[in-house]
């Protein structure tokens, strides 16, 4: 079966999209895995599927990681899938439902798309940890590495803040930290500079994905946790290896996310050579 599919990306964090909102695809997770493959299939960050929106929603998006594993909220994507469904409707508002909420997102000029992408949970059983620990204060290190903070935008997340980020050995600590087991469901791992009160860098490591370019959801939980922390104001520009998203971390608790999106290809894919 052929069926068309776009390669979206925000900021490098890549994208498989596929839409299913006319007619269902019966993708399993390790077709997902083989088409997210980088050398056996079209290779991407996340795999995304587009599917009906009702009830007050534009679209529901699907995520899942190279491993196969489903995530409850991908910010770059929400951008792509956002602006996709935005230009066909002639809309400059629309609202994308993931299995974590309903994120609206709206188009800016310049290119630019923000996202509110929900309000950051802080509790322990929120991210959620193993056991009832301050999530300001995780005790968690790796080498030269401790003390990170976490919290929930919909997917765990946890930031450590380090003095140079280039000192730090993501691709080596990562897997055992996002495997940790403080992380039931496994984590997110950020690692954060702070530059000045309103700009930091940021790597991440993703679950189920590994480094990835940018992250949007990691890049909305260093602007809380650095907050928290007292590192930065409530605005901050967050500096990734693909580029810049604006942050804020509104008063009442939700999250905004500002940054571009892009359609790298089309192409056609057999579907039954990634039955899995
Ligand atoms: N790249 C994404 C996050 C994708 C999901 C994540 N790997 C998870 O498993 O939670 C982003 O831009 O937020």
């Amino acid at each position: 079966m052929n069926i068309p599919f776009r390669k979206m990306h925000g900021l490098g964090n890549d994208f498989v999209v596929l839409d299913a909102r006319a007619q269902p695809l019966a993708i399993t997770p390790a077709g997902a895995a083989a088409i997210a493959d980088r050398h056996f299939g079209i290779g991407c960050d996340q795999f995304i599927v587009m599917e009906p929106g009702r009830d007050g929603a534009d679209v529901f998006m699907r995520i899942r990681n190279p491993d196969g594993s489903e995530a409850g909220a991908c910010g770059n994507a929400t951008r792509c899938i956002a602006a996709l469904v935005a230009d066909e409707a002639g809309k400059d508002l629309v609202v994308v439902r993931t299995i974590a909420g309903d994120l609206p997102v709206e188009r800016l000029p310049g290119g630019l798309w923000r996202a509110d992408m929900g309000v950051a949970r802080l509790g322990w059983q929120d991210v959620p940890l193993a056991w009832d620990v301050d999530t300001l204060h995780l005790p968690l290190a790796r080498g030269a590495v401790a003390d990170p903070a976490a919290c929930s935008m919909g997917n765990p997340h946890a930031t450590f803040f380090v003095r140079d980020l280039d000192q730090v050995p993501v691709a080596e600590i990562g897997p055992g930290l996002e495997h940790d087991p403080i992380f039931p469901d496994r984590a997110n791992i950020g690692f954060a500079q702070i530059l000045s009160p309103e700009h930091m860098r940021l790597v991440i490591w993703e679950r189920g994905a590994g480094i990835t370019l940018a992250c949007g959801s990691g890049a909305c939980a260093a602007m809380v946790n650095a907050h928290r922390r007292g590192l930065t104001g409530r605005r901050a520009t967050i500096t990734m290896p693909g580029g810049d998203l604006q942050m804020e971390w509104r008063e009442d608790g939700h999250v905004l996310m500002t940054g571009p999106v892009a359609t790298a290809f089309t192409g056609t894919l057999d579907l039954s050579t990634f039955a899995g």
